[in-house]
């Protein structure tokens, strides 16, 4: 079964207190951050703390990611060498350009893993695309490398990119996220959606959040722990939800029992694109521990 990645939460990686205690939030993904979330001056200290909280620290089934700066900085390298000798699950690479960007990554990675002698692809990687070079090349990055698990939007530098600013209908990041989440479902990877900055606007970013849902988002960076339970929340199958896909699974079983790939429920047809769609809504929902499986063939 595919992990959860509903919520990836940022976590300034100079901050000894947030990296220790950052897991007891319930965030899928914790993403300890080396890049602009540390001040210059702060960067090797950060690499340092990173380093030892992902070797000292038990964070269970919390998936641990590393945002790193880029190669094109002082940076990159001694991120990159220090991270996969910690062990971190993934390496996010920030501003990604252009599939070189990404083979430029992979190279480090592969070097350090034969190096320690850790097995060759166990690194996996995450890109974000954060301004309009990145978008237009979002298919060419989505399958650079057999490492990566998904690409994500950075909407603060696309803005800035873009010269304009972050507005609440979001209209400013439609292409962006569009072709985005096309790209990572063409290369089958996932589609991750960018940060609110409001931490205090709820509101806001509830509506946000079933908007990038819509869109087909597999989930959504965040930056404090009070934005995990409403993503978590909206992420995850409603009784309702469980309940109307047992009950398409009920209504193909009896179709298919007569010899039928099609049949009416409640008034709507069902067949196999809605009966795919009730099969992820139960693999979703026995993922986030809300459902125990009674069909046995759901992906
Ligand atoms: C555009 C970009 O690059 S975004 C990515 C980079 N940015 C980041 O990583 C920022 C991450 N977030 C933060 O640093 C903070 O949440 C801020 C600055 C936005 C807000 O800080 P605060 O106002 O102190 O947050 P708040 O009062 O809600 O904190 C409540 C508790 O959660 C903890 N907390 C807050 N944010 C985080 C976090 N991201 N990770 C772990 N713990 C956190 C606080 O330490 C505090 O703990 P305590 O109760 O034990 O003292
Ligand atoms: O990747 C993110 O969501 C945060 C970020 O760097 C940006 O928005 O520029
Ligand atoms: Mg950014």
């Amino acid at each position: 079964m595919d992990r959860l990645r509903r919520t990836m939460m940022f976590v300034p990686g100079n901050n000894p207190g947030m990296l220790r205690d950052a897991y007891i939030y319930g965030a899928d993904c914790l993403m300890f951050d080396l890049e602009d979330s540390v001040a210059l001056t702060e960067k090797d200290a950060a690499r340092f703390l990173v380093y030892n909280a992902v070797r000292t620290v038990d964070y269970g089934n919390t998936e641990v990611v590393v945002r790193i700066n880029g190669l094109d900085t002082p940076f990159g390298k001694s991120d990159i060498e220090a991270m996969v000798i910690a062990g971190v699950d993934v390496i996010r690479l920030p501003k990604t350009e252009t599939k070189q960007d990404i083979l430029d990554v992979e190279a480090v990675i592969d070097e350090v893993e034969k190096k320690i002698g850790k097995e060759l692809g166990s690194t996996k990687m995450m890109a974000a695309i954060e301004g309009p070079l990145g978008v237009f090349n979002a298919y060419d990055i989505a399958t650079a490398s057999d490492r990566l698990i998904g690409i994500a939007l950075g909407a603060e530098d696309f803005v800035t990119n873009m010269k304009t600013k972050r507005y609440l209908d979001g209209m400013e990041l439609f292409a962006a996220r569009s072709q985005i989440v096309l790209a990572a479902r063409a290369a089958g990877i996932y589609a991750l959606d960018t940060v609110f900055s409001d931490v205090d606007n709820e509101e806001g970013f509830r509506k946000e959040v079933e908007f990038i849902k819509q869109l087909g988002f597999d989930g959504k960076s965040v930056i404090n722990p009070r934005q995990i339970g409403p993503v978590n929340e909206i992420y995850t199958p409603t009784e309702k939800e469980i309940s109307k896909a047992l009950d398409v699974k009920r209504a193909i079983k009896e179709a298919e029992e007569k010899g039928s790939g099609v049949i009416s429920l409640n008034g709507k047809m069902i067949d196999k694109p809605i009966v795919d769609r009730a099969d992820r809504v139960l693999h979703l929902a026995m993922a986030a521990g809300v459902y125990k499986e009674e069909f046995g063939d759901e992906k």
